[in-house]
């Protein structure tokens, strides 16, 4: 199977529940075994060794958002203090920008993630992932446990993120899916399926 993300582009995964949506994501960034993958990213090829670095340009939003345990500002900010991670900076001002724009302005830094419901993390987690701002993002049911409000809005933000040049991104995402998507995939027991 080969999956090719064309730049600025938002591709959306759908398929039942169990067809392995997130199974392929996690082998595209290698999480999880895939005999004989080859990864590619602007023409260069990534081998196993590298995939450090692979995983810093394609990040992977986990569904159940991962988070370290501590507060909201350890969260945002223990990533770019990561080794191999390029010359990224924590921006304070954009992080509360994002905050403000998916609802989350109530909340401060130095509030404990486990006191957070699922969609607050949700939204956390997308608030992380914008602000590291990967040339890939691949997101596993990023909207699960958000408002409609809350759903558009981050649906915006990931689209608008998705569409920018040098950038582009894979959403796992249960039908119905949302007006807006570039390419649509399906999985199923028949392999995977283009939509549009
Ligand atoms: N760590 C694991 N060990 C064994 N089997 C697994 C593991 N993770 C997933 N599976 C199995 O692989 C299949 C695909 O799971 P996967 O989570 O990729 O599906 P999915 O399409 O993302 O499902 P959903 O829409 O319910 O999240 C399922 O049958 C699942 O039980």
């Amino acid at each position: 199977m080969t999956v090719i993300l064309p730049e600025a582009t938002l591709v959306v995964l759908t398929g039942p529940s169990g067809s392995g949506k997130t199974s392929l994501l996690r082998q595209m960034v290698g999480l999880i075994p895939a005999k004989g993958a080859r990864r590619f990213l602007e023409g260069r090829e990534y081998l196993p060794s590298d995939i450090s670095r692979f995983r810093a340009e394609v990040l992977l939003l986990s569904c159940g958002a991962a988070m370290i345990a501590g507060t909201i500002w350890d969260n945002l900010t223990f990533v770019f203090g990561l080794k191999n991670r390029g010359d990224r900076c924590f921006d304070e001002s954009r992080a509360r920008e994002l905050m403000e724009y998916l609802g989350l302005g109530y909340l401060r830094w130095s509030q404990r993630v486990r006191d957070l419901s699922l969609g607050e993390r949700h939204r956390l987690a997308l608030v992380r992932a914008l602000l590291w701002d990967p040339k890939v993002l691949l997101a596993d049911e990023p909207f699960t446990g958000l408002d409609p409000e809350s759903y558009t809005r981050a649906f915006k933000l990931l689209s608008r993120q998705a569409r920018r040049p040098g950038r582009a991104s894979l959403c796992v995402i249960h039908e119905p899916v949302p007006k807006g998507v570039d390419i649509l995939f399906r999985l199923e027991s028949g392999g995977l399926k283009r939509i549009f």
